[in-house]
């Protein structure tokens, strides 16, 4: 199938191809040449940057449903990821309208010219909406995205690197996007040096692994009054355990949870006979689930948009969230000891877990809420509060 969306008259630029054979044509924006990755669709109406630059989306291309991405340009303080390189974070995005001269106080720069220097391959001037009704009947879809300034594409070799890709599943990206486990940057373990947030003087440690880790939800650690101390995704449970962390941290990021959890469930396993505290997101939710013994399974579409809700068991309230995950926990799979704490009201999925007996809990969605609400930022006091609890100090209210 060819469609050539009715507003674009001259010669397409750009071209997605999946692996199906489907083949859509656009405007070429951002970097040229081409990228393979699994397409999804995510529904914010907000945060563009913060969800292209989020390593959770490395080997992937996003799709915006929302048909109006750019108009407020590009600023750093929106970077979720701390690598400057293009493959911590989505390989492609997919707008509907062209981009528009950016308006906003906070602008740096506009978006165009930094996915050239980002090096995301882009395109609009498709209809997003039917790509979404074909991504929800069909499933995420393994595609590659092309940019060609001169319109001259090998549409048969495209349709062949699409269909020839490998797929998400079985793939440990955490090793490429994790701090100096690659050439990208960081030596580690390093320490973050943004600030402390509320308080100069840091009254806990917290050490984070980094399996893609999002810059706001080290802002938001540091905000709790620690100091928080970077590790890669493959250090070893000694290593942790040298920095006598008081509570650790298990980040999000891209792949297959099951891939990452070759090594990283071993190290975890190794930390879980301790009794510090550990709270895990997302990609670090998986992981804490597969330690226990229960089992991840790729999702249909996932769940990418910030308008998700999601509900607490342990209070019984709903927060709306944000989500990015093609994977999910499934509750079934979960043993005894592992009690689960949050599920989605879209689809019943599994959104988080505690261990019994154990201050160790974790969560699917986004509680660094970036993009999206801040109902979930409770979770960082609530692990503020475990750690301070095995401290012998007062816990803080859970809800600001
Ligand atoms: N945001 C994340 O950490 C994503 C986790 C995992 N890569 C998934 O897609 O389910």
């Amino acid at each position: 199938m060819a469609s050539t969306a009715p507003w674009v008259s001259e010669k397409p630029t750009a071209l997605l191809v999946l692996a199906d054979g489907t083949v859509i044509e656009g405007r070429g924006l951002g970097a040229t040449g081409q990228a393979v990755g699994e397409v999804c669709f995510n529904t914010a109406l907000t945060g563009y940057q913060e969800i292209l630059t989020d390593p959770s989306y490395a080997g992937q291309i996003v799709t915006f449903t929302f048909p109006h991405i750019g108009n407020v340009g590009v600023n750093d303080e929106d970077e979720e990821s701390l690598a400057p390189a293009a493959r911590a974070g989505a390989v492609g995005a997919i707008f509907k309208a062209d981009i528009s001269t950016p308006s906003n106080y906070r602008a740096s720069g506009g978006l165009d010219e930094w996915l050239k220097k980002r090096g995301i391959v882009a395109m609009s001037g498709i209809d997003t909406r039917a790509l979404t009704v074909l991504l929800r009947e069909k499933g995420v879809a393994d595609a590659v995205i092309a940019h060609a300034p001169d319109g001259d594409f090998d549409v048969e070799a495209l349709k062949k690197q699409a269909a020839g890709w490998s797929g998400l599943v079985g793939l440990d990206l955490a090793k490429d996007v994790t701090s100096g486990q690659s050439s990208l940057w960081q030596e580690t373990p390093w320490v973050w040096d943004e600030g402390y947030g509320e308080q100069d003087e840091p009254s806990m440690h917290i050490v984070a692994v980094d399996f893609g880790v999002k810059r706001n939800i080290l802002r938001l650690l540091a905000g709790l009054g620690a100091r928080v101390t970077v590790v890669p995704a493959t250090a070893s449970a000694e290593d942790i355990l040298a920095l006598k962390p008081d509570g650790i941290f298990l980040s999000n990021g891209p792949g297959d949870p099951a891939a990452t959890g070759e090594y990283a469930v071993p190290t975890l396993r190794e930390l879980l006979k301790t009794d510090i505290p550990i709270f895990g997101i997302c990609l670090g939710h998986q992981i804490l689930a597969l330690a226990t013994g229960g089992n991840t399974v790729k999702m249909h579409q996932g769940h990418h948009g910030a308008n998700h809700p999601v509900k607490d068991h342990t209070t019984g309230k709903v927060e709306i969230v944000s989500m990015n995950h093609g994977f999910a926990v499934d509750t079934a799979s979960l043993p005894e000891g592992v009690t689960e704490t949050h599920v989605s009201l879209f689809d019943g999925s599994n959104c988080g877990i505690t261990l019994v007996g154990k201050p160790v809990f974790s969560v699917q969605h986004h509680p660094e809420a970036s993009p999206g609400s801040q109902d979930s930022h409770y979770l960082f006091r609530r692990f503020a509060n475990l750690i301070r609890a095995r401290k012998g100090e007062p816990a803080l209210a859970e809800r600001a």
